[in-house]
C-alpha cells in the first residue's frame, strides 16, 4: 500500500514520532544543510557562505585540530598573559586561566612590585587577584561539567576558531565580565556578562564571541550592519521591533585564535525547541502558540516591511524567550549557583571528616577520638553518599579528577513561567514591596549553611534549607536533596529543569483555555503566568531584500519550495518557514521531515510531501524553477515518486492531532495563506496579525496591524519574492 510521505503520516504512532523527534534534534544541531543535490545547481555567489566553509573545515580540508595543538596554543598563550601583568605592561583581558597560572602571574607581579611600584601594575594586580578569585570559586562550580555531546567541539578551538573564553574573563577594557556559558552556535558561544559600565549598577547582557577565521568574521560584520538596520530604523514605533533581539554594542577581542567579533546583546532565555521538548513533543498550549504566533509575525512584519531584512533562517531554535526580569533572575540563579557550591563543598567536607574516622577499608580509625560520634551522625548520609557517589571522594584530601577542557557547559537562563512562588516573590520586588536587600535576605536565610553543627546536623539543615530554597519554591525542580540522599545529577541539573508544563498555573497543560492570574502591570504588557514574549534572534543568515548572499538558505525542514525548485525568492520565503514553526508549537512535530530512499533524494522526497499536504505544485515555480526539471518530467509529474496520497492540512490536524473539526479548520484557515505555494501569492506577517485565530492571543488581544490587510499578499512590500535589482543597495 502506498502511504503518504507527508511527516504527518510517516509519523504514524506516538513512539515512532517521539524517535524521530530525537533524531529531528540531532539533525537539526547541524548547519544549514547544503544538500549534495542542491550544491551541484546553487554554487554559492560572489560571497563564501560560512556553512560551505565549516563543511570543508568538518571534512578535513581546513586541518583538523587535536587537542595537543590546543594546548600548544594554551601554554604560548599563557605565557603572552603572563607576560602582559609585568610591571610596565598593559593589562591583559584575555586568555583562559587557571589557578597556577594566575598564582604564577601574581608571584611574578610580586618580584617585580618590589622594584618598581606603579599605580598601573598595582591595578594590574588587582584585576588579577580577583580573576584568581573568579578561578578559585569557578573550580568548585559543579557547572563546569558538562555534556560533551551538547557543546562546541574542542577540536574547533583553534586559530580562526572559538575563542577559549571562560567565567571571569573580561571584555572592553574591564567593562564585560563573562559570568556563564548561555549557548554556542556554529559561528560562535554566547555568554551571560556583567556589564559594569555604570559604577554602582550591575546589568547583564548575553555576548556572542564570534570564531575567528575570516569568513565567520566576515558574516559577523553582515549580520552587525542588519542589526544596526533594525536597532536604528526610524519606523522604532512599530510594534515588531519589540520581537527583534537588540544589538546593544559590538567589539573586537583578541585572543590565543586570533581577533574575534563581539556582540552584545539583551539577555534572553531558551528557544523555542527547549519549550518544544519541555511539553515532550506533544504540542505547546495554545495560550502560548497564539501569543508566539502573533509577535513573530510582527517582528517578520517590521523586519520585511520597515527594514528591508529578510532572516531565512526561522525554526525554533532562533526564537528565544524573554525571561523578564533579567537582574532578578540573575540573582536567584547565581543564588541557587553558589548554594550547589556550598552543597558540594559540604559533601566534600563530610567525606573527609568521615574518611579520616574510617580506615580506607571502613574500619574505625583507631587514632581517631570521636568516631562513634561521626559514624553515628554520617550514618545515614556519608554512607549514602559512597553508595551514590565515585570512591576516591571517599579517600581523605582526594579530588575527582578534572578534565582539562577549554569548553564550558551552557546553562541557558530559565523560562520565566517558573513558578508561582518565584513570580509572587519577583512581583514584590518589582513592585517594591520587597527591597533587592530583603530578597536577597530571603534567599541568603535559606541557603546560608549553619556553622557549629555536627556533619550529620548540617546535612540535614543544608537539607531543609536546600528544599524550602529550592524544590519548595520551584515546583519544577527535582527532589534535589531528600532525606539525606543526594542526587547530584539531579542537583546540577536543577536549573535548567524549571519546567513551565510543571508550574502550579500550568499543571494539566496544555489547555488553551488556562484563567489568567493576578498580573503585574510592567508598563508594557499585563504579565502573568500565561504571558509569554519571544524574540527572533541569530540574524547570521539574513540578508537584505535588494542584496542576497546565497540561494541555499533555510534549515532543511523550513525550506520554502521556491528554495527547493531554485525559483526566485524574498521575504515571503520567511513566512513558509514561520508557518512550518507554528505547526510545530501546536502539533510538536515537523510539519515536513523529509528523507532519501533508494531512488529519491531529500528533495525529491521534500517536494512530495508538500505536495500531499498542499497539492500540485503552481506553473509559476516549475517554469521558475531552475531545477523544477531535475524533479519534474514534461507532464509535471515527479520523476522518482510516482504515487501521493493527498492529506490536506485540516485532515491531518483533526486526523492524526485530535483537534476538533471546528479547531482544524480555523487553525488551517490560519496557516494555509502562509503556505502558499507561489511565493508572489503568499499571505504577509502584517496581515496575519489580525487573523481571527490571534483575536484572542493572551494581552494582545488588541493588537492589530491596521494597514495591512488580512489574506493580502505582500507583492507590494519590496523584495517580497525575488531580490531587487538595479538601484544603489539598501
Ligand atoms: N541574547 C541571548 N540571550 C541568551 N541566550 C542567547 C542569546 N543569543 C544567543 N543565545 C544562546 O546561544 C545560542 C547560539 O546563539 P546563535 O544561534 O545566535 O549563535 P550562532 O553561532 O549564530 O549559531 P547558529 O549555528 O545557529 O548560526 C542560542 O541557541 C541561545 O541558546
Amino acid at each position: 500500500m502506498q502511504s503518504s510521505r507527508f511527516s504527518g503520516l510517516s509519523h504514524g504512532s506516538e513512539t515512532h514520532s517521539l524517535s524521530l523527534t530525537h533524531k529531528d534534534e540531532c539533525d537539526r544541531c547541524a548547519e544549514i544543510e547544503i544538500d549534495v543535490s542542491t550544491d551541484e545547481f546553487q554554487p554559492p555567489k560572489a560571497k563564501v557562505q560560512p556553512q560551505l566553509q565549516l563543511q570543508k573545515m568538518r571534512s578535513g580540508q581546513t586541518g583538523p585540530n587535536g587537542s595537543s595543538n590546543d594546548s600548544k596554543l594554551f601554554k604560548k598563550y599563557f605565557v603572552d598573559k603572563v607576560n602582559s601583568v609585568s610591571p610596565n605592561g598593559g593589562q591583559s583581558q584575555q586568555g583562559p586561566a587557571t589557578k597556577s597560572n594566575l598564582s604564577l602571574a601574581l608571584q611574578q607581579s610580586d618580584m617585580a612590585s618590589q622594584h618598581q611600584p606603579q599605580p598601573l601594575f598595582l591595578q594590574n594586580k588587582l584585576a588579577a587577584q580577583e580573576e584568581l578569585n573568579a578561578v578559585i570559586d569557578d573550580s568548585d562550580d559543579s557547572d563546569s561539567s558538562y555534556d560533551e555531546k551538547n557543546e562546541e567541539s574542542s577540536k574547533d578551538y583553534r586559530p580562526g576558531g572559538y575563542h577559549p573564553a571562560y567565567k571571569g574573563e573580561k571584555y572592553k577594557s574591564g567593562r564585560y565580565v563573562l559570568v556563564r556559558k548561555l549557548g554556542w552556535g556554529h559561528f560562535s558561544t554566547v555568554w551571560l556578562a556583567r556589564d559594569l559600565r555604570s559604577v554602582g549598577v550591575t546589568t547583564h547582557v548575553a555576548m556572542k564571541i564570534v570564531r575567528s577565521d575570516k569568513v565567520y568574521s566576515e558574516a559577523a560584520q553582515d549580520e552587525i550592519k542588519l542589526l544596526k538596520r533594525i536597532r536604528s530604523s526610524t519606523e522604532q514605533e512599530h510594534l515588531g521591533s519589540r520581537y527583534i533581539l537588540k544589538l546593544l554594542d559590538n567589539f573586537y577581542h583578541e585572543g590565543p585564535n586570533g581577533e574575534h567579533i563581539v556582540m552584545v546583546f539583551e539577555v534572553l532565555g531558551e528557544n523555542l525547541l527547549a519549550l518544544i521538548k519541555k511539553y515532550e513533543h506533544r504540542g505547546i498550549p495554545l495560550v502560548y502558540v497564539k501569543q508566539i504566533s502573533k509577535q513573530l509575525l510582527l517582528g517578520l512584519d517590521y523586519m520585511h516591511r520597515k527594514c528591508g531584512v529578510i532572516h531565512t533562517d526561522i525554526k525554533p531554535e532562533n526564537v528565544l524567550m524573554e525571561i523578564g526580569d533579567v537582574e532578578g533572575i540573575v540573582e536567584m540563579v547565581e543564588l541557587m549557583d553558589k548554594q550547589k557550591r556550598d552543597l558540594k563543598r559540604f559533601q566534600r567536607k563530610c567525606s573527609q571528616d568521615f574518611s579520616s574516622a574510617v580506615s580506607p577499608m571502613g574500619v574505625p580509625n583507631a587514632n581517631s577520638t570521636n568516631h562513634n560520634r561521626i559514624r553515628r551522625d554520617v550514618s545515614g548520609t556519608a554512607l549514602e553518599m559512597s553508595s551514590s557517589s565515585s570512591l576516591h571522594q571517599m579517600v581523605p584530601g582526594s579530588r575527582r579528577p578534572r578534565r582539562h577542557t577549554v569548553i564550558t557547559g551552557s546553562q541557558p537562563l530559565p523560562s520565566p513561567l517558573a513558578s508561582a512562588n518565584f513570580k509572587e516573590m519577583k512581583n514584590q520586588f518589582i513592585t517594591g514591596s520587597m527591597s533587592s536587600q530583603q530578597w536577597q535576605n530571603s534567599m541568603a536565610s535559606k541557603s546560608s549553611l549553619p556553622s557549629h553543627t555536627t556533619p550529620g546536623a548540617e546535612m540535614n539543615e543544608l537539607s531543609n534549607s536546600m528544599d524550602s530554597a529550592t524544590t519548595a519554591r520551584y515546583p519544577g525542580v527535582p527532589d534535589a536533596v531528600n532525606g539525606g540522599q543526594i542526587n547530584e545529577g539531579q542537583l546540577a541539573n536543577s536549573l535548567s529543569s524549571f519546567d513551565i508544563s510543571q508550574s502550579e498555573d500550568n499543571v494539566g497543560a496544555p489547555s488553551s483555555n488556562s484563567p489568567t492570574s493576578g498580573s503585574v502591570d510592567t508598563g508594557r504588557r499585563n504579565v502573568d503566568s500565561n504571558t509569554i514574549e519571544i524574540k527572533i534572534a541569530d540574524l547570521g543568515n539574513a540578508c537584505w531584500y535588494d542584496e542576497h548572499y546565497t540561494s541555499s538558505i533555510q534549515t532543511r525542514e523550513y525550506r520554502a519550495p521556491e528554495v527547493l525548485l531554485g525559483a526566485p525568492w524574498g521575504c515571503s520565503a520567511d513566512i513558509w518557514s514561520a508557518a512550518c514553526l507554528i505547526f510545530e508549537l501546536i502539533t510538536g512535530d515537523l510539519l515536513f521531515e523529509p528523507d532519501e530512499g533508494h531512488s529519491y533524494t531529500k528533495d525529491d522526497d521534500h517536494i512530495a510531501q508538500i505536495m500531499e499536504l498542499l497539492g500540485d505544485l503552481p506553473h509559476y515555480l516549475l517554469a521558475e524553477g531552475r531545477y523544477a526539471r531535475t524533479f519534474f518530467n514534461s507532464r509535471r509529474q515527479l520523476r522518482n515518486i510516482s504515487k501521493l496520497k493527498h492529506w490536506p492540512l485540516k485532515n491531518v490536524l483533526h486526523e492524526k492531532y485530535n483537534f476538533s473539526l471546528t479547531e482544524s479548520q480555523d487553525v488551517a484557515d490560519f496557516l494555509l495563506p502562509m503556505l502558499q505555494m507561489d511565493p508572489r501569492k503568499r499571505a504577509d506577517a502584517g496581515g496575519l496579525v489580525n487573523h481571527p485565530w490571534l483575536s484572542d492571543a493572551h494581552g494582545m488581544e488588541n493588537v492589530t496591524v491596521p494597514d495591512r490587510v488580512l489574506y493580502g499578499s505582500g507583492a507590494d512590500i519590496p523584495g517580497w519574492y525575488q531580490e531587487v535589482k538595479g538601484h544603489p543597495k539598501h
